[in-house]
């Protein structure tokens, strides 16, 4: 069976829908950020810190590279999975859904700003605005499916997608 795999940006909400999604499917449930955290002992922050974003993206290739060989699981990737054309090849294997938000409902869900080390201490709002000038388009350009997942709960974003599947 086809990877389920979760694309778009802070906030938008890939690992509280890709949970309840896996459920709903029957299916297992990875978040790629949690399996490097796993993998290293540390936290996405703290990898950062001791690695820049260069040595955090190395070990997302990595991971996402294991991931994709597996089969029949709901993938949630991190936000920046989209800017590496390497990543972009693998993530095709499987059936992309973006989860498209507004930049004001990321910021909303994002403002604790745990574990999110792109967003410390810079305006968080321009830091989104620019991000998703960089990669909008990819998102778009990537996905099977956009749902709009802002101002909605979870289960009514399961809902769309799980409709969306079944009309395949
Ligand atoms: N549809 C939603 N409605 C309300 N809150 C949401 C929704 N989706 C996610 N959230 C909340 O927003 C925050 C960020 O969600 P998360 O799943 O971590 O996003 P992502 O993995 O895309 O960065 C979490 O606190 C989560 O509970
Ligand atoms: O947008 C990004 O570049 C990132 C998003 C984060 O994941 P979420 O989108 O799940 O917050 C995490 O991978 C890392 O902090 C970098
Ligand atoms: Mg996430």
């Amino acid at each position: 069976m086809q990877n389920l795999i979760l694309i778009g940006p802070m906030g938008s909400g890939k690992t509280t829908v890709g949970k309840q999604l896996a459920k709903r499917m029957r299916m297992d449930f990875v978040d790629s950020d949690h399996m490097i955290e796993e993998r290293c002992g540390v936290s996405i922050s703290t990898i950062f810190d001791i690695e820049g974003e260069d040595g955090f993206r190395k070990r997302e290739t990595k991971m996402l590279t294991e991931l994709c060989e597996r089969n029949g699981i709901v993938l949630a990737t991190g936000g920046g999975a989209v800017i590496s054309e390497e990543n972009r090849i693998l993530l095709r294997k499987g059936y992309v859904i973006y989860l498209k938000t507004s930049i004001e409902t990321q910021l909303a869900r994002t403002q604790k700003n745990q574990n999110r080390p792109l967003l410390e201490n810079v305006d968080a709002e321009t830091k989104l605005e620019e991000l998703m000038e960089e990669r909008g388009r990819l998102y778009e350009q990537e996905a099977d499916l956009i749902v709009m997942s802002g101002d909605r709960i979870v289960s009514k974003v399961v809902d769309e997608i799980t409709e969306a599947l079944e009309q395949l």
